[in-house]
């Protein structure tokens, strides 16, 4: 395998009931700010219980940060900030909340012209408000990994940073059952996806991070389904399960000393920055896709998945690969997301322009090899139509 240095400090608190633990997990003296979505977690009962394990902190709140957040949304938190001398964030919500957040934490205390610079151009961040997160969506690993996705203009870009890794993250099963099956799809589709970006590369003999990888993608389909089942969907061990494999999926471990592909994720950030469509939805899209066009590339590990994560050992190799797209397209419709640009009405008409913006974000020389260029990319998005 590659070397590596690997280091993850973000405390996990895992389990019913655990909300109550920030109280103590929080320095009594610190001034926070518990930023939030839309309000979910008013009417599922977490704000409440928030508001019981902070009874005895000075906190104030920032709600309003949509899916995708956009910077206009997260620029708008440093007046509190600023304001209430806030020195401890708390996010409570999806994926969209912990990125905000972590936006909002290296934004607050920037001492450059404007905190988009960070994300559009790589400009280092080099201090960042300490902050923490309920998670109330299992998908995007967010809560304890060092990256975020912010959007501006339609423009919806990554950055990166160890100072906002959160210090803890509170991973209560309980919470997701407010979730709609949407949010459920797209969770446990997004943890697949990222397991995906860090496994189907080539092989640089990571047995352990292949067989974690491998674990995490057959929890993900063995439990997935089950959380869309009207007969298990309740079920707080399924719930779990899903909670903790998209947590490990991004939390740095499955990706440490192997080759990472990210393609998938680049090419689809541009469907979601142009046509707002939900983050797994696009990713469900863009993967097979991938799978098909790097076909040669990634000829060994998709065996590999072929067999070990589908049983596939019979037939040819060209059949065996074959087969294992076409069952990962199967989970993926089983778990209720579009594979086609079609399904989301989107024709060849939309490929010039998400060309053009990957080509406008840097986005040049993707995959594990870099190698895909725009031209690969477009071949790839022909593929998904
Ligand atoms: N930081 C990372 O490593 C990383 C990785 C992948 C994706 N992302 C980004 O994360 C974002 C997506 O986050 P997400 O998939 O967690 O979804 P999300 O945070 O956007 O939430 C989706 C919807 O679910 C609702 N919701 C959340 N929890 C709920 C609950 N318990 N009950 C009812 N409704 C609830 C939210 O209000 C929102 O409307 C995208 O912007 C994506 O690009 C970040």
């Amino acid at each position: 395998m590659l070397n590596f240095s690997f280091q993850n400090t973000t405390k996990i608190l895992f389990g019913e009931g655990q909300i109550q633990a920030i109280s103590q997990a929080i320095p009594k003296d610190a001034k926070v700010l518990v930023t939030y979505g839309g309000g979910s977690i008013k009417t599922n009962g977490v704000y409440d219980q928030i508001t019981a394990a902070l009874s005895e902190h000075t906190w104030f709140e920032f709600s309003g940060i949509e899916p995708n957040p956009s910077y206009e949304t997260l620029m708008k938190a440093l007046d509190p900030i600023r304001e209430h001398g806030i020195d401890f964030l708390l996010a409570v919500g999806g994926g969209s909340v912990v990125d905000g957040t972590k936006f909002i934490a290296a934004a607050a205390v920037f001492e450059g012209d404007d905190p988009w610079d960070f994300v559009a151009k790589g400009q280092p961040i080099t201090k960042a408000l300490p902050l923490a997160c309920v998670l109330t969506l299992p998908a995007t690993g967010s809560e304890s990994n060092i990256g975020a996705v912010v959007t501006r203009d339609g423009n919806k870009l990554p950055f990166s940073s160890p100072l906002v890794r959160p210090l803890f993250a509170v991973l209560d099963p309980a919470v997701t059952l407010s979730l709609s099956d949407r949010q459920i799809s797209n969770g446990v589709v997004d943890a697949f996806i990222h397991t995906m970006e860090q496994y189907l590369t080539y092989s640089v003999n990571g047995k352990v991070q292949d067989r974690f990888a491998e674990g995490l993608l057959l929890t993900l389909i063995e439990e997935g389904p089950k959380a869309l089942a009207v007969e298990t969907k309740n079920d707080l061990a399924i719930r779990g399960n899903i909670m903790w494999a998209a947590t490990m999926a991004l939390n740095g471990l499955i990706g440490s000393g192997v080759p990472q592909d990210w393609s998938t994720h680049m090419i689809a950030h541009e469907l979601t920055g142009a046509y707002g469509i939900d983050h797994a939805r696009t990713l469900s899209i863009v993967l097979p896709a991938v799978m098909k066009v790097r076909k040669e590339a990634k000829r060994e590990k998709l065996l590999q998945y072929a067999e070990r994560i589908w049983g596939l050992t019979d037939g040819d190799e060209e059949s065996r690969i074959q087969r294992a797209i076409e069952l990962t397209e199967q989970f993926f419709t089983a778990m209720q997301v579009p594979t086609r640009l079609s399904h989301v009405d989107l024709g060849e008409a939309a490929i010039d322009g998400l060309i053009a913006k990957l080509t406008q974000h840097g986005m040049v020389k993707l995959g594990e090899q870099k190698a895909i260029t725009p031209e690969i990319s477009r071949e790839i998005l022909i593929a998904a139509l």
